[in-house]
């Protein structure tokens, strides 16, 4: 999938490690060895690639945009998670990622199918069963009848929810249903999964599990997952790298590498430092907002 004009870029990793901060220049720490390649990745290219994307609501010029030159690779089998004030346009960028929108200028690529998107309120449909819901998904992702059931079920067992297939949306709870969503997410087929807040609304010992799932299930499945938070803790727990956005207009403001196993991304020192550091670059691009 291409959507609209211009030229690409380096990919991330080639920024420099821990040179001096520039205000509008994506900077890369805490430096390690290139993330492991999932599906897609033979001919090289990064399963998501946005090109100087810009992207302004309403008629050209009436208002400022709300993204601006965001340049950004994704490779294939990566885990990169976007932080950034409120409002500045991550989940705008998830959206053009998806291809719900189109950016008003510049390149947004994704190779592969259409990317799946999930979202923080699960969107399930309450008069389907939660197999149901992922059948659907695969009806419309052109899988034949005869073989929906025992996906859907497989898809059910990959997210631990084998036995749930005929159980309706309001008998789970709400972790539930972020894993049937999750599911869903998985019955339409492409290897990228786009992710806005997927967690936010569950307690915390939920979304500690769900954070261990959700790892399992990237590495098992070798997706490229796009993750947005509000949540520091999480997006060091997640990802091999975190993307700051600035505030309005949303640009790639720094980035950092996370190098760590996953016995040290809940609770380690190194950890703490990642999500202190990050965590006051974000505050300073809430304090630099200006509400519009
Ligand atoms: N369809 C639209 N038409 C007009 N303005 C829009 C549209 N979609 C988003 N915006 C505006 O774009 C800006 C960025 O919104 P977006 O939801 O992408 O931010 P965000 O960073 O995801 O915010 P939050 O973290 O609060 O969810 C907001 O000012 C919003 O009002």
């Amino acid at each position: 999938m291409t959507t609209a004009l211009t030229t690409p870029q380096n990919a991330p990793e080639d920024a420099p490690k821990g040179t001096p901060e520039t205000p509008d220049t994506p900077e890369s720490a805490s430096g390690t060895a290139a993330p492991e390649t999932g599906a897609g990745a033979a001919d090289g290219r990064p399963a998501v690639r946005l090109a100087h994307v810009t992207k302004a609501f309403g008629r050209p010029g009436a208002a400022a945009p709300v993204l601006d030159d965001i340049s950004l690779d994704v490779a294939p089998g990566e885990f990169v998670t976007l932080v950034g004030a409120s409002g500045c346009g991550k989940s705008t960028l998830l959206n053009l990622v998806a291809g719900l929108d189109r950016p008003s200028s510049g390149t947004i690529e994704v190779p592969g199918a259409r990317p799946a998107l999930m979202f923080q309120d699960h969107a399930l449909f309450p008069w389907l069963t939660a197999g149901g819901n992922i059948e659907l998904a695969l009806r419309l992702a052109g899988v034949p009848r005869p073989e929906r059931r025992p996906e859907a079920e497989r898809l059910l067992e990959l997210v631990r929810l084998g036995g749930a297939h005929g159980k309706r949306v309001h008998e789970l709870s709400g972790g539930m249903r972020q894993r049937v969503a999750l599911a869903r997410a998985l019955a339409q087929g492409g290897g990228v999964l786009l992710m806005d807040e997927p967690f936010a609304a569950l307690d915390a010992i939920t979304r500690d599990v769900l954070h261990d799932e959700i790892t399992r299930i990237w590495r098992e499945r070798r997706l490229t997952v796009l993750f947005v938070t509000h949540n520091v803790r999480e997006a060091v727990r997640l990802a091999q790298r975190v993307v700051l956005l600035s505030s309005r207009p949303g640009r790639v403001a720094r980035e950092w590498r996370i190098d760590l196993p996953d016995a040290l991304r809940a609770e380690s020192a190194r950890a703490a430092e990642l999500t202190t550091d990050i965590t006051e670059h974000l505050r300073g691009e809430i304090r630099r907002h200006v509400p519009q």
